[in-house]
């Protein structure tokens, strides 16, 4: 059977290029197209030499449409509305559409939803085993600890980050939320500045940090009186983010239309 053909957008982005060499260097797949946006000074130019590699004799378009049209999954690492976009497209060529983009509104992910009626999405906030691995633990740990345990999750990123909390601060807060029975919505707190008054029991709160090339860290800390337990993923290579996405291209080809998510990749 042929390998299937991948198709990045954002190719140009920190995750794009990360990707293109993850894909390059697998036995299992091919590249077959790199997208990027209007203007991109990488549009029209050979994408390895626009890496400063040799010629791959695949040219960066900034036409999704024809793009699409010869993938059978899509890896996308870019923004929300160019996520919504791509969705419709992957959707009519029946391809996976793997979406590791994050900071999504609520009318975003909507548009998610109904184009997954026609082909698999697989989309998480954190690509990587350890992190998927740190939710469970955190769901349980939430479950195991009573009320009186206040949970705050603390992410720091680089400084080019343009969305807080970070999509997996997120995932960690749904899942401590989940180990309680309730939904994030219910117990998070909004963002503290000035006389926030004390804390509210049961709830959820996030703190973002943003410097230099920080990569990725999170920390769950559970607090009670005398004691703290802490929750911690660090990442250090942006590698383990785009073998994850290959990883769930490879897992979707024989899925039927659905929303699914790495715990569904990694079978936890
Ligand atoms: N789920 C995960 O494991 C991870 C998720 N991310 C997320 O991935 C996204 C991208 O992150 P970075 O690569 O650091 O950002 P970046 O800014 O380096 O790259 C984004 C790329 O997308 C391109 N892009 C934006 N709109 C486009 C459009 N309409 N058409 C084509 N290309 C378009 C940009 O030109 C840029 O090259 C962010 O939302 C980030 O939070 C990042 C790392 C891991
Ligand atoms: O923007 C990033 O860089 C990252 N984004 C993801 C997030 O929002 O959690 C994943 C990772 O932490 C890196």
């Amino acid at each position: 059977m042929e390998k299937p053909g991948i198709v990045i957008t954002g190719a140009s982005g920190r995750m794009g290029q990360m990707l293109v060499r993850t894909v390059l260097g697998s036995d299992q797949a091919r590249l077959v197209g790199a997208i990027e946006r209007e203007g991109n000074p990488w549009v029209g130019r050979d994408l390895g030499e626009a890496m400063g590699g040799a010629a791959l004799g695949i040219t960066v378009t900034d036409d999704p449409v024809e793009a699409i049209a010869k993938a059978q999954a899509v890896i996308d690492f870019t923004a929300p509305a160019a996520t919504v976009a791509f969705a419709e497209l992957t959707a009519q060529a029946r391809a996976v559409h793997v979406i590791g983009t994050t900071g999504f509104e609520p009318a975003h992910l909507d548009k998610l939803k109904a184009a997954a009626r026609h082909a698999p999405i697989i989309r998480a906030g954190n690509m990587s085993l350890g992190v998927n691995l740190l939710v469970g633990l955190t769901r349980k740990v939430a479950a195991a600890l009573g009320e009186d345990w206040d949970i705050e999750v603390v992410e720091a990123h680089h400084n080019r980050k343009v969305d807080a909390p970070s999509g997996t601060a997120l995932m960690l807060g749904e899942a401590a939320a989940a180990g309680r029975g309730h939904s994030l919505d219910e117990l998070r707190t909004p963002a503290r500045e000035g006389i926030t008054g004390a804390r509210a029991p049961g709830s959820i709160g996030f703190s973002a940090i943003r410097g230099g090339d920080i990569v990725g860290e999170h920390d769950v800390i559970f607090a009670t009186a005398g004691e703290r337990v802490v929750l911690r993923h660090v990442a250090t290579d942006r590698a383990i983010f785009a073998r994850g996405a290959l990883r769930a291209a490879l897992w979707g080809q024989d899925k039927g239309p659905g929303e699914y998510d790495m715990a569904d990749v990694l079978g936890l």
